[in-house]
């Protein structure tokens, strides 16, 4: 009898944390799980996945042209998250797959708390000041000073519904809260509430103090935080980005920050992951970078990972193989 064979690429959380989203699939088809060079050429990919008719996948490999060229039929990618950057949406409606990601709210909570808790610890140096414990140097304390968050100006860049959310914990410290999105999904009223101000992103850029990037990376957005940008922030200004590595220049970024013009940077993502233990971030203690696990919340990876089961399991509903359905007359 004919049978799904589904691939779960590159995920490190789906099916480990809940195994019953894994034991789900099973119950569909062959579940096989493969972790691949995050910068695997489309080909390559294509000839690692022949055979398999459903992937489940990660925010690495890139599903690009020379994929979708080279695959056979595919009939389902489903996106264990939010940005499907990684895949050639194009490509994939030509090649007849579908293509899903998990339900749009399912993991804000997860990533803007993330977001200001990494940023409170970078501009608190929680990360230095425990180290500074554990290698014996408790009496270091001065050493670890910090800025406050109240009464500061915050800055989101991209105010979709993580970065909304994000604005609105900002909102706590009492300061002017500023967005900026050309698009932003704000439902009607929701600037006056949260006395959010929508401005220019030069305007956001001089005048906050903590900024987040919250956008989606798309083709007009690589490397929107650049060198030029960033002559243009307050001085001392910190960032976090939680939403794409490539929204922001690296290489100026550490020079600016070892300039001191920006005083520190939190990201979960990066333009090349896996990060390897030689990035020049992970030297300097105005960094601190985490690996993509802003959505590693028990709460969010449950909600992913059903919705991805719920994926599968319709396009086989949708779709059933020819030969099972036979089989079944
Ligand atoms: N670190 C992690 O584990 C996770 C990261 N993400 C990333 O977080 C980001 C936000 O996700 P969501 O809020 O769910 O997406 P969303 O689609 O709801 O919001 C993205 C917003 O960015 C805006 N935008 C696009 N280009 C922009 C630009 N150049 N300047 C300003 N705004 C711009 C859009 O208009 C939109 O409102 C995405 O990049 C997504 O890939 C999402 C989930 C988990
Ligand atoms: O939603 C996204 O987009 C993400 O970045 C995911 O949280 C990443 O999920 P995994 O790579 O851990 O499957």
């Amino acid at each position: 009898m004919a049978k799904y064979r589904i691939a779960v690429v590159n995920s490190s959380s789906f099916g480990q944390v809940f195994k019953e989203h894994w034991q789900a699939l099973e119950k569909i088809g062959e579940v096989k799980r493969f972790m691949l060079p995050t910068d695997i050429d489309g080909k390559s990919l294509a000839e690692k996945l022949q055979g398999f008719n459903v992937v489940v996948a990660s925010v690495t490999p890139n599903f690009n042209q020379e994929f979708f060229d080279n695959k056979d039929e595919l009939l389902l990618i489903s996106r264990h998250g939010i940005g499907y950057n990684n895949v050639d949406l194009a490509a994939a409606k030509a090649h007849g797959t579908k293509v899903t990601i998990v339900s749009p709210l399912v993991e804000r909570n997860a990533v803007a708390e993330n977001a200001l808790a990494n940023l409170m610890a970078l501009v608190r140096q929680a990360v230095p000041a425990g180290d500074a414990i554990k290698a014996d140097h408790y009496e270091d304390r001065a050493r670890f000073m910090g800025n406050q968050f109240s009464g500061k100006t915050f800055g989101v860049i991209g105010a979709g519904n993580i970065g909304s959310r994000v604005a609105e914990l900002f909102g706590i410290f009492g300061g002017p809260v500023l967005i900026n999105d050309p698009d932003p999904k704000a439902p009607e009223g929701w600037l006056e509430n949260n006395n959010v101000q929508r401005v220019s992103l030069d305007e956001l850029l001089e005048r906050a103090d903590y900024i987040s990037l919250n956008a989606s990376l798309n083709d007009d957005d690589y490397h929107l935080i650049d060198a030029a940008a960033l002559k243009k922030v307050k001085k001392g200004v910190y960032f976090v980005n939680h939403a794409r590595g490539a929204l922001i220049d690296e290489n100026a970024m550490l020079a600016a920050v070892e300039a001191g013009q920006v005083g520190g940077y939190a990201a979960d993502t990066m333009e090349v992951e896996p990060v390897r233990a030689d990035h020049p971030f992970l030297k300097n203690e105005h960094f601190l970078i985490t690996p993509h696990t802003s959505a590693y919340t028990y709460e969010c990876l449950h909600g992913m990972g059903e919705k991805c089961v719920s994926d599968v399991q319709n396009i086989v509903n949708e779709r059933p193989l020819v030969r099972e359905l036979t089989a079944k007359l």
